[in-house]
């Protein structure tokens, strides 16, 4: 079992999700060779874990939530064969991707297994860690939209994958709605409940512009895993920079083991050619934090205005009246179609 505390070196351990939740921003086009010049770039600068895998995790690949360019299988095996001393983590999205998957990447060589459900449902995601920890994988749980849940109801979430295997449970702000203590709060509730069972992680983004900020607190209510993304490259406004999160913790004499000056390189000279466009903090990513909107459905939004000729604002405004959840892409095109009719 892991600890609760990391380790005596470090504070907490950060997690990279460019090479994953940057797959949003990019339409999943990433190619092996910027997986390998990534991987490297961040390896070398100290990052303990490398995400690698298509947006939507293991199995994302399809119509609904776009295709890869690459499989992405292959851009686990070209980060493993790049990274001397980062573990390689996946994500996975049960009834996205399907158990084979988790093995397939083990077999490539990807030693985390992060499994993602909405933040009620976090029982689908029970035979995944069983599996995962059968086959001596380090496990990761991820309860989405933890904005929509009160502390005391994600705790529970989170005692269900914690019994069912999980080492690290995350309170995941998918829509970068939440604000400061709302933070705090969630992250010390799941903290009391799962005590030295698992872990407790924070995975924020910046649609209000506070994933430092959220981050920093997270860790102060006792988070020893923290997400982020070099660059901000990641879906909606981005996750918490990487390399300004680790110069405050150096301010803040909270230890990462990441080099902040190499990982300031990293994201201006290997990471940022690799991207589209910088994530920005501009009028749909603000949108889906102040509505509460799935960070992912950003770039479907934007893609069905201009398909159907209506505002993608306004679409993700609908989308947080729904209440829509990771999964139910399908429901932005019906908005799309009632928003044009109702225009005509
Ligand atoms: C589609 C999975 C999703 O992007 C996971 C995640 O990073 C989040 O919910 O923020
Ligand atoms: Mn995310």
């Amino acid at each position: 079992m892991l600890s609760r505390h990391f380790s005596a070196e470090l504070d907490l351990r950060i997690t990279d999700s460019s090479l994953r939740d940057g797959s949003h921003a990019k339409r999943h086009q990433f190619t092996a060779a910027e997986v390998a010049a990534v991987v490297t770039a961040l390896d070398a600068a100290g990052v303990p874990v490398i995400e690698v895998t298509h947006g939507d995790g293991l199995g994302g690949s399809s119509f609904t939530y776009g295709l890869s360019h690459t499989p992405e299988q292959e851009l686990i095996r070209t980060a493993v064969a790049n990274a001397t001393r980062a573990k390689i983590a996946f994500l996975m999205l049960p009834g996205v991707g399907v158990i084979d998957d988790i093995r397939a990447a083990a077999g490539n060589g990807a030693t985390v297994c992060r499994i993602a459900t909405h933040c009620t449902e976090a029982d689908i995601a029970v035979q995944h860690f069983g599996l995962a920890r059968e086959i001596g994988l380090e496990t990761v749980g991820f309860l989405m939209m933890a904005h929509s849940q009160p502390p005391a109801d994600l705790a529970k979430q989170a005692r269900i994958m914690a019994d069912a295997g999980c080492q690290c449970v995350y309170v995941v702000d998918s829509a970068g709605a939440l604000v400061l203590d709302q933070v705090s709060d969630r992250v010390a509730a799941l903290v009391a409940e799962l005590g030295d069972d698992a872990q407790v992680g924070f995975h924020g983004h910046e649609n209000l512009g506070l994933g430092v900020a959220n981050s920093v607190l997270a860790a102060r209510a006792g988070a020893t895993q923290i997400d982020g993304s070099t660059r901000r490259f990641g879906a909606g406004a981005g996750n918490t920079p990487v390399e300004a999160f680790v110069g405050v913790c150096d301010k803040l004499g909270i230890r990462t083991g990441v080099d902040f000056f190499a990982i300031v390189d990293a994201a201006e000279d290997v990471v940022r050619p690799a991207m589209p466009d910088e994530c920005k903090l501009d009028r749909m990513a603000l949108i889906m934090g102040y509505a509460g909107v799935y960070s992912s459905f950003l770039m479907h939004a934007f893609t069905l205005g201009q398909r159907y000729g209506v505002s993608g604002a306004e679409i993700l405004v609908k989308a947080g009246e729904r209440r829509l959840v990771g999964g139910q892409e399908d429901q932005l095109i019906d908005i799309a179609v009632q928003l044009a009719q109702r225009d005509t």
